[in-house]
């Protein structure tokens, strides 16, 4: 049998890390997805003892026999509860470390530790120890801000559960979940969040579970209807970074200035909360009036970003750069490199800035912004 699934990654519009600390952020999907086929083989067949790993853009695999996952993994009443989803301990979190350990990863492939780990944990819980070969294949940049290991949590999640769901209409192409699953499939690729973000607001996962653009604030969701074209230019610094790290760098912040972060966090969530109004408004405001409102909060937003200390200087070469084609720019996503959004205000000719921008190594693209969310196909 074989099940797919496949989760959007995201773009933050305003609020990254305030939301983490309870303010209101924005975001929406972008058409670029992450690919998880499951194929269960026969009884009979060869390999009806393992559990294999590909991930099929970086041409990496990884294969653990069933025997082995079962001692490392500690077994008690919760192991198998599809239903209701729980945190990973830390002791089990121990184990599976081990389990990825003696893959022996390449050195500079280290970072895809947390990943494999999330991997072990969702399809241990969800499916058991049942054999599989999971392919996964990705068009999100690893570790950039737009969310490739939401698009990885939700995806493999999204085909875990399919595997189990009574109706399996084949040949029918892609599918959304109904709303008890989709929550479901939130739920446990925020378990998956955990162990790759350490403390995730969530609201990667549920951009990319729900797809189209939302307000979020401590785990509520708005759906957000836009009344106004709205293109963004995503420039990647291709400047590794890593979300945990940087979540806990603003939190350590936040700790040192209580005062000046919760005003900092605060004025994050009026950002977020007039953009959102702006994007849906329906009152006789021109278009070019709202893109100078947006304008100037992707600005501030930009500055207060700066402010929890997670800018960087690739960033910062960016924003310079579009400044000089009188466009605004923010990061996105957890900052300290990865990607750039850069307001593209009716009109705009981009080729210039991408010329600019790339020949300083820096990658451009535009993503069409707030379409699907996680959709299955048998
Ligand atoms: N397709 C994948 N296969 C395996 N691991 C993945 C995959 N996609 C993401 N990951 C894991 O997620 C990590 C990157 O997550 P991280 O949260 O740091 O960045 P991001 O999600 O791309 O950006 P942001 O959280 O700012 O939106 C990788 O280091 C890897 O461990
Ligand atoms: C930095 C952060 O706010 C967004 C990462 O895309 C972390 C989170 O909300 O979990
Ligand atoms: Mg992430």
């Amino acid at each position: 049998m074989e099940v797919k699934a496949r989760a959007p990654g995201k773009i933050i519009l305003a609020g990254e890390h305030a939301v983490v600390h309870g303010s209101t952020a924005v975001a929406a999907a972008v058409d670029l997805y992450t690919y998880v086929t499951l194929r269960f083989p026969l009884q009979s067949a060869e390999n009806n003892d393992r559990l294999t790993l590909q991930l099929k853009d970086i041409s990496l695999e990884f294969s653990w026999s069933l025997a082995r996952i079962k001692e490392a993994i500690p077994y008690d009443s919760t192991t198998l509860c599809r239903s209701t989803p729980t945190s990973c301990s830390q002791e089990t979190l121990k184990s599976i470390a081990v389990l990825v350990e003696e893959q022996n990863l390449p050195k500079e492939k280290i970072w895809l530790s947390s990943g494999i780990s999330t991997f072990l944990w969702l399809y241990t819980r969800i499916i058991g120890f049942n054999p599989a070969t999971v392919v996964i294949n990705s068009e999100l940049p690893y570790g950039s801000g737009l969310g490739s290991s939401a698009a990885l949590c939700v995806a493999l999640t999204a085909a875990l559960l399919a595997s189990s769901l009574s109706d399996k209409t084949r040949g029918n192409g892609w599918s959304s979940l109904d709303e008890t699953n989709l929550e479901l499939l939130n739920k446990w690729a925020f378990e998956g969040e955990k162990i790759i973000h350490g403390k995730p607001s969530g609201i990667d996962n549920t951009v990319s579970a729900y797809g189209n653009m939302i307000k979020f604030c401590s785990g509520e969701i708005t759906r957000l209807q836009s009344n106004m074209p709205l293109r963004m230019l995503i420039t990647n610094t291709r400047v590794g970074r890593n979300t945990k790290a940087l979540v806990s760098g603003v939190s350590q912040r936040a700790a040192r200035h209580p005062d000046v972060m919760n005003s900092v966090f605060n004025a994050v969530d009026s950002i977020s909360k007039e953009l959102a109004a702006i994007i849906q408004s329906k009152d006789d405001t021109s278009v070019t009036e709202k893109e100078e409102s947006i304008k100037e909060l992707m600005e501030m937003n930009q500055g207060l970003l700066q402010s929890m200390g997670v800018s960087h200087s690739s960033i910062e070469a960016v924003i310079q750069t579009t400044v000089k084609h009188k466009l605004v720019s923010k990061l996105t996503g957890a900052g300290g490199g990865g990607c750039i959004l850069t307001l593209l205000p009716t009109g705009t000719v981009v080729d210039k800035v991408v010329k600019e921008l790339e020949s300083s190594g820096f990658q451009c693209f535009t993503a069409s912004i707030g379409g699907n969310g996680a959709q299955i196909s048998y």
